[in-house]
């Protein structure tokens, strides 16, 4: 089966560092890759790159079966894809919640009445109707994530690419979060140092580390709260523990239909 996304061989500077060296990664139809790694490894920049908002200066990006080069190129592929930004304020801008979720399927086409019901519909399927005629920049950070979520889920994008998506989220609204990401049909690719989200949601997993990926266990959900409880160096082990063997090297993204 063809990759839906994939990145081959990507290098990219800053500042004279490599932050990306060579790194690839395919994300097939259903798949849910989660990509972990230390502050400062280049997982947002590797997202930024995968929608065209950072160059590489090597590699190519791969995107529903395009080898995506222009602007052009990528805009039309992000129509495709939900990209949950790190920080919610670089997302929000309009002045109320339901204005804000309703954004993008206007963008989309649809009518003034079709994006509001639809946005509408969003809100309640994340629990979140009572925040519909909130002022967005008075949320909370937990509720900004979520109405940020809600707005890209109004879309119905093929991939969802999430940046942290449980930062500053609260136990009830992280359950909300959950359930609407486990209903969520599409692939995605799942930026997070939250090992008990990585292991309620993902299928797979890698770690970005010197600028490249490789493949990583996934802890049991028990594992996970354990080791959150414990922090980092009992995580490894946890890892160590349940998985003997480690999977297979990610295959390099395919150029499909090029
Ligand atoms: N706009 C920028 N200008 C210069 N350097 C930047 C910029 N954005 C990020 N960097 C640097 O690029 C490197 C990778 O940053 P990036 O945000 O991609 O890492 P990350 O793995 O997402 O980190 P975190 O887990 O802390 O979110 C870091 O050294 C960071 O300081």
């Amino acid at each position: 089966m063809s990759p839906l996304l994939g990145l081959d061989g990507l290098h990219l500077l800053r500042d004279g560092r490599r932050v990306l060296d060579g790194a690839s990664l395919a994300l097939h139809p259903g798949e849910r890759l989660a990509i972990l790694g230390a502050n400062g490894s280049g997982k947002t920049t590797l997202l930024r790159t995968l929608v065209g908002l950072e160059r590489p200066a090597a590699g190519r990006v791969l995107l529903f079966g395009a080898d995506c080069r222009s602007e052009a190129q990528f805009r039309s592929a992000r129509r495709r894809m939900g990209f949950l930004f790190q920080d919610s304020d670089d997302q929000l801008f309009c002045p109320t919640v339901l204005e804000d979720v309703a954004f993008g399927p206007l963008n989309l086409g649809l009518s003034d009445r079709q994006a509001r019901a639809t946005a509408m519909e969003a809100l309640v399927a994340l629990g979140l109707a009572l925040l519909a005629d909130r002022v967005t920049h008075r949320l909370s950070g937990g509720e900004k994530r979520l109405v940020c979520l809600a707005g890209l889920l109004a879309m119905r994008p093929e991939v969802l690419l999430l940046d942290e998506p449980t930062n500053g989220v609260d136990a009830e609204n992280g359950r909300r979060l959950r359930a609407a990401l486990a209903a969520f049909e599409g692939a995605m690719i799942l930026v997070s140092h939250d090992e008990g989200l990585v292991a309620d949601v993902a299928t797979r997993a890698m770690e970005l580390r010197d600028g490249r990926l490789a493949p990583r266990p996934i802890l049991s959900p028990s594992a996970a709260r354990k080791s959150e409880k414990n922090g980092p160096d009992r995580q490894r082990d946890e890892r160590d523990d349940r998985h003997a063997s480690e999977p297979e090297e990610d295959e390099p993204a395919h150029p499909a239909h090029q």
